[in-house]
């Protein structure tokens, strides 16, 4: 789904050395996996993960996403076939004057969408998906930090798109929210077979989430491996970074749908105003109705 070949980027600046923060990277996310990207600050995480929509153009190398290489695309079918790609932040990036809708509805103005009606249909199916239809036109200012990486993800699912960049997704939230944020983006991995990439400083966030973890250090991935080898007793990373992954850490349930979390327990998470996600029906319907219109998620 997602190809980087030999990716490298460097920042040149006037009257210092040019710094590669990105050095030679090849790595392949299979559709519909979760590819945990970690590493210590200044690795070139966050720039690994931008070169993937081009967000960052690299210097050399190139990247393919769904068999399209964007690296050899002119600008304008860039700016289409970005709209397959959605990306959350650590800052949420919310347009603090529009209201939730408004910043939904937002991202469906700039891919093209031009019919109202179809804009504010596919705005509250993806309300829905992260249950945040009740605060749609509340202001950013007015939610918590969960609640605004929730309208973040509603933006980003909103144009329905194949792959979701993750950075640092919830650093800036505690740990019943993060569990909450994480579910949701587990959920829609699994009802709509979104490929995910998290770039993540947190331990507990790759553990908890990730199909596959790349390890990242000056500019590099030094290693990679399954998450679930993160679990396998005598498993052991050959580099600092990789065994520091070896703590614990928040478990999410990947299995069924209707499966709650095993980390904190659900009464708490009620108790904190996040709600778990109607996984069993409410996806089923959703997935049926992003389907239905204009191609469909998958
Ligand atoms: N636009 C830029 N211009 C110049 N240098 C940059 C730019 N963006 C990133 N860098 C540098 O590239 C290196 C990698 O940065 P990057 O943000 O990708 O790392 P990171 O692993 O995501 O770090 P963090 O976890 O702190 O966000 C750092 O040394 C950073 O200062």
């Amino acid at each position: 789904m997602i190809s980087l070949s030999h990716v490298s980027t460097t920042f040149a600046a006037r009257g210092r050395e040019p710094l590669t923060a990105v050095d030679d990277v090849s790595l392949e996310v299979p559709r519909g996996k979760i590819q945990g990207i970690i590493g210590f600050s200044g690795a070139g995480k966050s720039t690994l993960l931008r070169n993937i929509n081009l967000l960052e153009r690299p210097s050399s190398g190139r990247v393919s996403v769904g068999g399209t290489e964007l690296t050899s695309l002119s600008d304008a079918d860039l700016r289409r076939a970005r709209h397959q790609i959605g990306m959350i932040f650590q800052g949420f990036n919310l347009v603090n004057n529009l209201s939730v809708a408004q910043n939904v509805e937002l991202s469906l103005k700039f891919a093209g969408v031009r019919d109202r009606r179809e804009r504010l249909r596919r705005v509250a199916e993806a309300l829905e998906i992260v249950d945040i239809t009740d605060k749609a036109s509340v202001y950013p200012a007015q939610l918590s930090g969960g609640q605004k990486q929730r309208v973040a993800i509603a933006r980003a699912l909103a144009t329905k798109p194949e792959v979701l960049l993750c950075d640092e997704p919830t650093s800036a939230l505690d740990p019943f929210t993060t569990a909450t944020v994480l579910q949701y983006l587990a959920d829609v991995n699994r009802e709509f077979g979104i490929t995910v990439v998290i770039v993540t400083h947190e331990m507990e966030v790759i553990k908890a989430l990730a199909d596959d973890v790349a390890v990242m250090e000056d500019g590099r991935v030094v290693e990679e491996f399954p998450a679930s080898e993160l679990l396998r007793e005598g498993f052991d990373p050959r580099t600092s970074i990789g065994k520091y992954l070896l703590s614990d850490g928040i478990r999410l349930d990947r299995g069924g749908a209707g499966a709650g979390l095993p980390g904190p327990g659900e009464d708490e998470l009620d108790q904190h105003d996040q709600q778990i996600p109607q996984q069993a029906q409410t996806h089923r319907a959703q997935h049926a109705a992003l389907a239905g219109s204009t191609g469909g998620v998958h």
